[in-house]
């Protein structure tokens, strides 16, 4: 299985990388997952997984529940190191270098990696601070340096407009949507190089849903995005890449457009059919 899938894998870069020079600046690899196995105690949950995910580019993990997409997403900037049960081989290069190296310093990777949970989580403090927080824990406190990151951060977050004129009220009295991009805000203000998202827009309504869909379309421009999703639209809608996962294996990873409409594996057909999940 293994083997077949790092085949299919290989073939569709391959495809992606042959013809146009575009299309080859497209495909250049932000985080390469090799040979990755994990274990919570005696339970394995993921096996052998291999992918390269591309720079600047939206990949959506789908598969049903279980299946370890947020396993292999918290992989990627350690947070697993913080459940004791865990092991892990294999290895996750971020441009190049092993995340799981030694010499790396998990605070410094979380910088380089920020991330989104499902459930906002802004801290009980003024809009403001929350967005000022990454800066002021890094010793930065001149105010013109925060005035500007805030409000950079607010822009890039599609938020600026909403809350320029009460910065300093309490984040926790935000709505859910408006919430969740604040702490999309508070990511960026740190400006990361990967953004791990884990089903941001599962607790939101319709209309917070399409904003958030409509930031990740804006900020692939300048971030690696891994997005964690039960919704295929939602994966089909705001994806570059696709991975579909299940019961720990990586089934089928490629171009998410191929991977809807021609899909390789019978698993895959059968999971985005919806004859399971
Ligand atoms: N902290 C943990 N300790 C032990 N087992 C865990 C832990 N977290 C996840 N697991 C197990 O690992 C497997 C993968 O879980 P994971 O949460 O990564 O899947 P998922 O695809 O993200 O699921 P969901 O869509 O329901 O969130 C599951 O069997 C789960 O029970």
């Amino acid at each position: 299985m293994t083997t077949e899938l790092r085949r299919t894998h290989a073939i569709d870069i391959d495809a992606l990388t042959r013809g146009d020079e575009t299309k080859q600046a497209a495909v250049e690899t932000c985080l390469a997952v090799e040979n990755l196995n994990l274990f919570y105690g005696e339970k394995q949950a993921l096996y052998d997984i291999n992918m390269e995910i591309p720079r600047k580019k939206v990949t959506a993990y789908i598969g049903p529940s279980g299946c370890g997409k947020s396993t292999l997403l918290r992989s990627i900037n350690r947070m697993n190191d913080l459940v004791d049960s865990v092991r892990i081989d294999g290895k996750i290069l971020l441009d190049g270098e092993d995340v799981y190296d030694k010499s790396v310093n998990v605070a410094d990777l979380r910088r380089r990696v920020g991330m989104v949970f499902q459930k906002p989580n802004p801290f009980p403090k003024s809009i403001y601070e929350n967005v000022a927080y990454g800066l002021r824990i890094q010793g930065i406190n001149d105010r013109r340096t925060l005035d500007e990151t805030v409000e950079r951060s607010l822009r890039s977050a599609a938020l600026w407009d909403e809350v320029k004129d009460r910065l300093n009220d309490n984040a926790l009295g935000m709505s859910g949507g408006q919430q969740q991009r604040l702490v999309i805000a508070r990511a960026i203000a740190i400006e990361p190089e990967v953004m791990l998202l884990d089903e941001p827009a599962s607790a939101l309504d319709p209309i917070s849903t399409l904003k958030i869909e409509e930031l990740i379309n804006e900020l692939k421009e300048h971030y690696t995005i891994v997005i964690v999703t039960h919704n295929m639209q939602q994966a089909a809608r705001v994806s570059d890449y696709t991975a579909f996962m299940y019961m720990g294996e990586l089934v089928e990873f490629g171009e998410t457009s191929e991977l809807f409409t021609n899909p390789k594996k019978r698993q895959t057909e059968d999971y985005i059919t919806g004859r399971y999940g």
